[in-house]
């Protein structure tokens, strides 16, 4: 069953994704410390989540082991990487630079895959051939951790519900050009649904008032036009959402909420 955590306030949301990202983290690099861990992470508020748990919390900031990360973008926004729409540029901000002020941690990587910017603005057929790079460097088994968001309308990454997006849901390249995103810039590329079934574990965030109604769409009338509950219903037992009382203040079934 798909599993909910629920907060109050947000720091406390911030360490409980923290915490869980360490587990997933220990668990991929394996008690000899030899594995990485191999993680793709999403734009928006996000990165503050990531910011507060990993950056600027002393406790959990100690336990994470920056050199084995291979951090990629569960979706990226067709613009150069220091436009400030780039989801690398915001994951750069918010974590990666206040890092190079964090003693020795950024001589001990993470490893970061951005698009190639080269080929940004050059038209679709270079769109294109930015999603077929960017997929061919994708761990061959699958990511240990997705961290993905969900928009008011029921999207993530970049799978948007409805008619016009049909085609993302049904494409089988592991990254696919957006290349009409309701939410701007209108050009971006998405992991596809394939990605996310060979995950090991993905996690939802979601805060805020914006997300109440979506969440009863979710998880009260499991409505799997929406790529969000589509994933919950592909992939139940390995689904956790963190979310914040307001966002869930709506939802009428509460019974898959359990502690953390
Ligand atoms: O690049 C993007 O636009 C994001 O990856 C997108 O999928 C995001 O995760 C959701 O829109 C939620 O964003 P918020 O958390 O800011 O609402």
């Amino acid at each position: 069953m798909v599993k909910v955590y629920k907060y109050s306030e947000k720091q406390e949301l911030a360490r409980k994704v923290g915490e869980f990202i360490v587990e997933c983290q220990d668990r991929a690099i394996g008690e000899d410390g030899n594995g990485t861990f191999a993680v793709a992470i999403s734009g928006g508020s996000l990165v503050n989540v990531l910011r507060a748990s990993l950056v600027d919390d002393d406790e959990l900031s100690a336990k994470v082991k920056w050199s084995k990360w291979q951090v990629y973008f569960c979706d990226e926004r067709l613009v150069p990487l220091d436009d400030p729409q780039s989801n690398y540029g915001a994951f750069k901000t918010a974590v990666l630079d206040p890092l190079s002020h964090h003693g020795d941690h950024l001589n001990l990587g993470p490893t970061v895959y951005t698009i190639n910017e080269a080929l940004v603005h050059q038209g679709s057929h270079q769109n294109e051939k930015i999603a077929e790079e960017y997929a061919s460097l994708l761990p061959p088994t699958g990511f240990d951790l997705l961290l993905l968001g969900c928009g008011p309308d029921g999207h993530t990454c970049s799978l948007f519900p409805g008619e016009t997006h049909k085609y993302l849901l049904s494409e089988t390249r592991t990254v696919a050009w957006c290349h009409d995103s309701p939410k701007p810039p209108s050009d971006r590329i998405t992991f596809t649904l394939p990605v996310i079934a060979q995950a090991r574990n993905i996690a939802f965030v979601a805060e805020g008032s914006s997300k109440q109604q979506i969440m009863h769409e979710i998880f009260d009338q499991k409505n799997v036009s929406l790529p969000t509950a589509l994933i919950n219903a592909s992939h139940p037992e390995k689904v956790h959402w963190f979310v914040d009382n307001e966002a869930f203040s709506k939802v009428h079934d509460q019974s898959t909420v359990t502690n953390r």
